[in-house]
């Protein structure tokens, strides 16, 4: 992985001009995710989650600041596949099978399908969908369907990883045996990730920090560290060290 595979925020504001006011939506937010490291992202509605996703996705600009992605600029980053990204629903075709799905990425890239055959076989084994590559996404549970999603979010082999509430619509439980899935994952291509989540225990057992931020402007509030060795087992959720991060988070939150 290059040396500057990371994601750099310096001083990004982005701003929407109302009818009567202007929203806030960042204020000169700075904040460095190193390569390799995995970052949460966590605030209340309205904080500029989805803003700060669509800037360092290339789909928006900032009014303000720079934002560099693998070393770029993130419409470059995004043209040369070194971003990835799977949002909360999925979003997968309904008339595409799995593997289709999958390839999704490369056929908009315009690449050589040909070309990565062992690579999403690969993709299909490492998310646990082995037998389902032919299946249609109306076939499959939604932990299904949002495994489709981070494989094919993987299938450029991108150096950074965006994740929108990938488990926001799943239930508790099997959404903790998502997290486990995605740590896994994670450890295999180190990817440097930014997940975006409304769960602070998501968050605690995923990230190397978690990014606090507070709305109305958007700003960062806090940066927690999460020192707890890897991999982290689901056991991990109940011990002390855990609540103790997880009250530290919501204190944050809560403004304080
Ligand atoms: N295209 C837009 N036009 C006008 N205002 C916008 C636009 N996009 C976002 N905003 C405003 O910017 C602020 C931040 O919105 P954003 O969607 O980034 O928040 P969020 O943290 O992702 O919220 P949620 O957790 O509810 O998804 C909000 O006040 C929102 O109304």
């Amino acid at each position: 992985m290059a040396q500057d595979a990371g994601i750099t925020l310096k001083d990004v504001s982005r701003s929407f001009a109302g009818r009567e006011t202007v929203v806030q939506a960042l204020d000169r937010v700075s904040l460095d995710c190193p390569a390799g490291s995995f970052t949460a992202l966590i605030g209340p509605s309205g904080c500029g989650k989805s803003t700060m996703l669509r800037l360092a996705l290339g789909l928006d600009a900032p009014s303000g600041g720079t934002i560099s992605v693998s070393g770029q600029s993130p419409q470059a980053a995004a043209k040369a596949g070194l971003t990835g990204i799977a949002f909360q629903d999925a979003a997968l075709m309904p008339w595409r099978s799995v593997e289709d799905n999958i390839a999704l990425p490369l056929d908009v890239l315009g690449r050589n399908r040909a070309g990565y055959l062992g690579k999403i076989a690969g993709l299909i084994e490492l998310v646990g969908l082995k037998g389902f590559e032919k299946a249609l996404p109306g076939e499959l549970s939604g932990g299904m369907r949002q495994r489709v999603a981070i494989a094919r979010a993987l299938v450029t082999e991108p150096e950074v990883l965006f994740l929108d509430e990938p488990f926001g619509a799943l239930d508790q439980i099997l959404r903790r045996q998502m997290n486990v899935e995605l740590q896994r994952i994670w450890m295999e291509g180190r990817a440097t990730t930014l997940l975006v989540t409304h769960g602070i225990d998501e968050a605690v057992f995923l990230a190397d920090r978690v990014v606090v931020m507070q709305s109305r402007p958007g700003r960062i509030g806090k940066i927690v560290d999460i020192p707890l060795p890897r991999p982290r087992l689901p056991d991990v959720f109940t011990t002390e060290a855990f609540h103790a991060l997880e009250d530290e988070i919501t204190e944050a939150l809560d403004g304080h």
